[in-house]
């Protein structure tokens, strides 16, 4: 792998922002500690982080930590444009502070991802043209507010939301302008079309739109848990979805060398949320960061 990938990594494995239960035993400290040790350069930021950029920026960097990106909501689809747009300027001056280059969003318009609903059943949000148009005209614009201070944004594509599958990742690239681009998840991408396969097709064609990319693995019999008994995404999570690199049933090889060949720049961040009571997140963090090792020499 080329010099200029660098390896980051979650706090969602330490506590999850989601189910704030998960994880509240565990502190921000110990959280980037156990990071730095385990050998990661970067990570996202948790709600337990301090908001204080200063502080912040000397808690990590004493650690040898950067900051690469921060989830946001987008809510452009149903109409909620000018106070997505707030909201963005407002996380893009942070993430800006702490040296990020780049925005990591998700439309969130009727998604089912925090409900008790089933994942895959009905409920998950299908855009319309019109929504379509809305999110597209404010990817757009929020790409030129981001080019305001040199970053780009992306696109989570998420289970659970208007943006899950192979064909709305599809649709997504073709209506945005070509400064948009894609924040690439593994585990996302896998979950929502069920094969390793399908989930080397979408990071192929869209390598050259990819510049943020979310490793993390798949149990597939917890998947085919979520499936028969209807559980919601929340529910498979805290039954074990995913786990890290190497842990689970995608096979990271072709991955690394697509985006190898593509000459990929930027961060890999390993993202694997579950409950760390179950799964340890020191112990999750060493064995994805060695199997990485492994494959990549990174
Ligand atoms: O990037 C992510 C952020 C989490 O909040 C989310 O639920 C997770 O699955 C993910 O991929
Ligand atoms: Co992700």
């Amino acid at each position: 792998m080329n010099n200029n990938v660098r390896l980051a990594i979650a706090p969602i494995g330490w506590t999850n922002d989601d189910m704030p239960e998960l994880g509240a035993e565990n502190t921000f400290e110990q959280c980037i500690s156990e990071m730095a040790l385990a050998g990661f350069s970067g990570c996202e930021v948790g709600n337990k982080y301090p908001r204080d950029i200063a502080l912040l920026k000397h808690k990590l960097s004493i650690r040898g930590l950067q900051i690469c990106n921060a989830w946001l909501s987008t809510y452009f689809a149903d109409g909620r444009r000018q106070q997505t747009i707030e909201q963005f300027i407002e996380h893009r001056d942070f993430l800006y502070e702490l040296g990020a280059k780049v925005i990591g969003c998700s439309e969130q318009t009727s998604s089912i991802q925090s409900l008790h609903k089933p994942l895959f059943g009905l409920d998950k949000p299908v855009f319309n043209d019109k929504q379509w148009r809305l999110l597209a005209e404010g990817y757009n614009l929020l790409a030129d507010i981001a080019a305001e201070k040199g970053m780009q944004v992306c696109l989570h594509h998420h289970m659970g939301t208007g943006v899950q599958t192979r064909d709305e990742i599809d649709r997504y690239l073709d209506e945005v302008n070509n400064n948009v681009y894609l924040l690439f998840d593994t585990g996302h991408a896998y979950y929502a079309e069920g094969s390793q396969q399908s989930m080397l097709e979408i990071l192929q064609k869209h390598l050259a739109r990819t510049i943020h990319v979310h490793l993390k693995d798949v149990r597939d019999n917890v998947v085919d848990e979520v499936k028969k008994q209807q559980l919601s995404f929340r529910e498979g999570v805290v039954k074990g979805t995913f786990t890290v690199p190497g842990d689970g049933d995608i096979d990271f090889k072709p991955v690394f060398s697509m985006l190898n060949h593509a000459q990929y720049q930027g961060w890999m961040v390993v993202e694997a949320e579950q409950d760390p009571s179950q799964a340890n997140p020191f112990d999750y963090a060493l064995k994805g960061r060695q199997y990485i090792r492994n494959l990549t020499g990174l």
